[in-house]
Formats: C-alpha cells, sequence, structure tokens
C-alpha cells in the first residue's frame, strides 16, 4: 500500500489505476463525491454481542469533517436503520445534518434532515420464520450455539459466541435455506451470521439510487463482507460506463473475509484503518459542499 503525505499524516495510496483515478477525482471535485460506508466491520470495530458494536470513535469524527465537503455521505448497512443511527450517534453529531443511513440493505432509508425512515411493508415470511427458528434449532442440537437477533424486517441467526463458530455456521446454512425458502426469504451470509431477509433489495440497487439521486461523478465505497459485494459490483458498473466517472472500492480488511481484498483499490486494517483514511482525506478537501439534496 502506498502513501500520499500531507503535512505529517499520510494518505493511502490504492493499489490500482481505477482507483487512484478515482482518489483523484474525488480532491479535485468532492462536491459530486458520494462516500458510501457499510457499518459492522467497517465504521464499527466487531464485538461478540452485536447489541454492543458502536461506531468507532475516530470514524464519527473523520464523518464530520468529511460529511460538510462532499455531495453526501451514506451508511448502507444490514442493520435496521434506526439501529445504526443510535449505535453510530449520527442523530447527535453536529456536522452530520445531511448523512443518510440506508438499512436492512437498502429496505429502509433513514434521513438526518426529516429524521423519520421510509420504509415498504414488513414480508410475512420474516415472522413464520421467526416463529419456526427455535424447533429447527433444536432439531440440529444447535440452539446453544446460536443466537437469534430480532431485527423487524429481517431475523438473524449468529455463530460467533459458538464453542466452534465456522462448524456452526456451515451446520446452519442448509438448514436455514431451506427454512427461509419455504416462507419466501433469502439467506444472507455474513461473519458468523446468516441472515434471513426478503429478497429484491441489495446494497447495490441501494447504492446505484443514491448515486443517481446525488448525480454523483464519483462514489468512495467502503466495506468489509460479504453483503458488501453488490455495492462493490455497482461501483463497478458506475465507473466503466465510458462516461469518465469513477469510484473507488475500499475493503476494511480481516482474516474473517478474503472475498473484498481481492477486488479493492485499497485495502485498510479494519475500522481504525477506514477512520485514517476519512481523516486523512477530509483534511485535503476544500471548502464546503455545493450540492445538498436531502
Ligand atoms: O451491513 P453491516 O453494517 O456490516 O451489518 C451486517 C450485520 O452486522 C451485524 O453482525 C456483525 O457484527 C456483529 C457486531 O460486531 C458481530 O457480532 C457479528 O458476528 C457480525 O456478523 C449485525 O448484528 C447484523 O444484524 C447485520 O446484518
Amino acid at each position: 500500500m502506498g502513501t500520499q503525505t500531507h503535512g505529517g499524516a499520510a494518505l493511502p495510496e490504492p493499489s490500482t489505476d481505477a482507483g487512484r483515478e478515482a482518489l483523484r477525482s474525488v480532491r479535485e471535485e468532492p462536491h459530486r463525491t458520494v462516500v458510501a460506508l457499510d457499518f459492522d466491520g467497517t465504521l464499527a470495530e466487531i464485538v461478540p454481542n452485536p447489541e454492543d458494536a458502536r461506531a468507532h470513535p475516530d470514524a464519527r469524527t473523520a464523518l464530520t469533517a468529511l460529511a460538510p465537503k462532499v455531495a453526501s455521505v451514506v451508511v448502507v448497512t444490514g442493520r435496521p436503520a434506526a439501529v445504526a443511527v443510535e449505535y453510530g450517534g449520527f442523530d447527535r453529531t453536529p456536522g452530520l445534518e445531511h448523512l443518510v443511513v440506508l438499512g436492512h440493505y437498502g429496505a429502509e432509508r433513514w434521513d438526518a434532515v426529516t429524521r423519520t425512515v421510509q420504509a415498504p411493508a414488513p414480508h410475512p415470511g420474516v415472522a413464520a420464520s421467526l416463529a419456526e427458528l427455535p424447533s429447527v434449532l433444536d432439531e440440529l442440537g444447535r440452539r446453544e450455539d446460536s443466537w437469534i437477533e430480532e431485527k423487524g424486517r429481517a431475523v438473524a441467526v449468529h455463530t460467533r459466541r459458538a464453542s466452534d463458530p465456522a462448524a456452526a455456521f456451515d451446520a446452519l446454512r442448509t438448514p436455514l435455506d431451506a427454512l427461509a425458502t419455504r416462507h419466501g426469504l433469502i439467506v444472507e451470509p455474513g461473519r458468523y451470521v446468516l441472515e434471513l431477509r426478503p429478497p429484491g433489495m441489495d446494497k447495490g440497487v441501494a447504492l446505484t439510487d443514491h448515486l443517481r439521486r446525488y448525480d454523483a461523478r464519483s462514489v468512495l465505497y467502503a466495506g468489509d463482507d460479504l453483503g458488501d459485494l453488490p455495492a462493490f459490483a455497482a461501483v463497478e458498473r458506475f465507473r466503466a460506463d465510458g462516461t469518465g466517472r469513477t469510484g473507488l472500492l475500499v475493503c476494511s480488511g480481516s482474516t474473517e473475509v478474503t472475498e473484498l481484498a481481492t477486488r479493492a483499490d485499497l485495502v485498510v486494517p479494519g475500522p481504525p484503518g477506514v477512520a485514517a483514511l476519512l481523516t486523512e482525506l477530509a483534511a485535503r478537501l476544500p471548502g464546503q459542499s455545493a450540492a445538498r439534496l436531502p
């Protein structure tokens, strides 16, 4: 990983031509740039209990510095939007008055201007799956190995706290696929989590819509998990359409997921690395943003 120095601290340099071109565009036209960020594993450190996750303090400070200088900062997360807002402290941070949070992989949209969540009606398969889950886990002898996260529009089964998290994850994969299919849902696999959620939306669809709303010319997307791959693909399409649009793919690196690192233009060491990147980027951007869509 190369670096560009400015004052004391260094700005990490992407390892690809596309990434370097995107970083140049971001610095030249910040008011046409969208900065899009995953929450868990990217803005927040991974912790054993999902309810304990909080935005890294340096990440929140960096977003505060960056947000007034770019067209939009948006958090794109598998969490319910209201949970990400709470755990991120996004509704009480000066400088983030125009933040948008796309929750449930884009099914929910919260914005800091209206402070409301827009969302479709809940899918009936979620409640039905939740009702069946305890007996499915009992039959597999995996009740003790799993923790159920009720998310409203989805239900997630975590195995991080099992004695062998990978074995528990593997054992649950096929039965939870079957349960989801029975109720018209899909399974979204993540870092020791299998999430049963409605089909038809993903982070790529959500990000593409957001880029269109802001008429973006450049995008920086940072993520750490499999659920971020559709957003990576959306950025790849965005920057390959022949109109000169650019995109920088950032992987918040971990030993648990390797798929993103191979596709990224820049790999940084987890949430502290993401925070450092955003801090150094903000320090190099001039002035206030011109574009201010809700
Ligand atoms: O799209 P994201 O913002 O990355 O959210 C994806 C899932 O993240 C959460 O689970 C992950 O983080 C937990 C807290 O660090 C960790 O314990 C777990 O092992 C990770 O998979 C969250 O609980 C899920 O609801 C999200 O879908």
